[in-house]
């Protein structure tokens, strides 16, 4: 916390009351490059400040609707807000598939299951997208649902599996790349990392080199452009118009829903400890959202939820914020695809129980 306050200088946060609210069986900040212990230890709970805390628990989760599936049992006797529950404490019954791997594999209850088939992103978009032809202009039905998914590969696998669904012409937008160098020797440089490498580079939370969009695709904001106009990082928007400069849309959900907003290429300055200079991208900062990656999505409310799982979740919290997305079992769906010797109804829970234990200072 940098924030100055203003107020008495010996006092925290200079005396006033400040609220953090927080769930620590969600993801953990991304520090890159970091193990496990790193990862904990760059939670607030780790912080000098922390035995000063007051900890107040949240006791009924209020996301869960009052509806029968939820009332339920989803298995190992449990109803779902339970289960949901027991999955983000690590509380589930685990088990370990091959000698010398992690023994953190928990079952998936069947009725959370749908099957791969041919074509694993046709049949859970199929499922999740169910009657997208007449409704894939809808903001309540697109706003509504998501595939999410560990990694960002996948959820453009994704997002270009939905895009050749929508008819209409598909526009697209390249990025004007540069180099801004803190060094003398910018020829070296200029010939070493070529625009087209630049152009190649892909960053979480950056938009790509090239975006593919249609008008009735809904994407997401990677950056705050204007937070009082509703235009955060993360707001779903539906696109209505692609100019050669702008994008219109109208904002999906949340207080400014079906506002329409005009969104301008920006210039993202991108840095990266794998290259010797800061990467200036311009560009639109969209990208879109028929899937996003798990630790994107945490935060939203949705009504179907896929949870699209090629390989295991990688990270502490994954499975729980990608489960805990819906409002009653019926929108959870798992899409499991496993190697051949594990059964394609478990799957990796990874809970850094030391998180979130001993957490009560006061
Ligand atoms: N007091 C309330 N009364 C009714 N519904 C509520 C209330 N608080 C929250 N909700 C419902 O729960 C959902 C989740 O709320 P919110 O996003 O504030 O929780 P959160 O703790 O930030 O969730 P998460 O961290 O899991 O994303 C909301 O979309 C809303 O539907």
């Amino acid at each position: 916390m940098d924030i100055p306050l203003s107020g008495p200088k010996h006092k925290l946060f200079g005396g006033k009351t400040v609220v953090f609210g927080g769930d620590f069986r969600q993801t953990l900040p991304v520090i890159s490059d970091s193990g496990r212990e790193q990862t904990v230890d760059g939670s607030i709970t780790r912080s000098s400040l922390w035995p000063f805390f007051k900890v107040l628990k949240l006791s009924r989760n209020m996301r869960l609707n009052d509806s029968q599936d939820n009332r339920n049992l989803v298995g190992c006797g449990m109803n779902f807000g339970e289960w949901i529950l027991a999955l983000g404490d690590g509380r589930l019954p685990t088990k370990s598939f091959m000698a010398n791997t992690p023994s953190d594999w928990i079952e998936i209850p069947q009725i959370l299951l749908i099957y791969a088939g041919k074509n694993p992103i046709e049949s859970i978009t199929n499922d999740i997208y169910d009657t997208f032809e007449e409704q894939h202009m809808s903001t309540d039905y697109l706003s509504g649902r998501a595939i999410v998914t560990p990694t960002n590969a996948v959820v453009t696998e994704v997002n270009d599996f939905m895009l050749h669904k929508i008819p209409g012409h598909c526009r697209c937008y390249y990025s004007s790349d540069s180099m801004q160098l803190d060094t003398e020797v910018p020829q070296l440089f200029a010939e070493t990392y070529p625009t087209e490498f630049l152009n190649a580079l892909q960053f979480n939370g950056v938009p790509d080199h090239e975006i593919r969009l249609k008008v009735h695709t809904p994407i997401m904001l990677l950056r705050n452009l204007s937070p009082p106009n509703g235009l955060c990082n993360g707001t779903r928007i539906l696109i209505t118009k692609l100019g050669e400069n702008i994008i219109v849309g109208n904002i999906m959900g949340g207080s400014f829903d079906t506002e329409e907003v005009v969104i301008p290429r920006i210039v993202l300055n991108i840095e990266d400890k794998r290259w010797p200079f800061i990467l200036k991208r311009r560009q639109f900062p969209v990208r879109l959202c028929y899937g996003m990656a798990i630790n994107k999505s945490q935060g939203q409310t949705l009504d179907k939820v896929g949870v699209y799982l090629p390989k295991p979740v990688f990270s502490h919290g994954q499975l729980y914020v990608a489960a805990s997305r819906v409002r009653s079992a019926n929108g959870l769906r798992f899409l499991i695809e496993n190697e051949e010797d594990i059964p394609a109804n478990y799957t990796r829970n990874i809970v850094y129980s030391e998180a979130f234990t001993d957490i009560a200072p006061g």
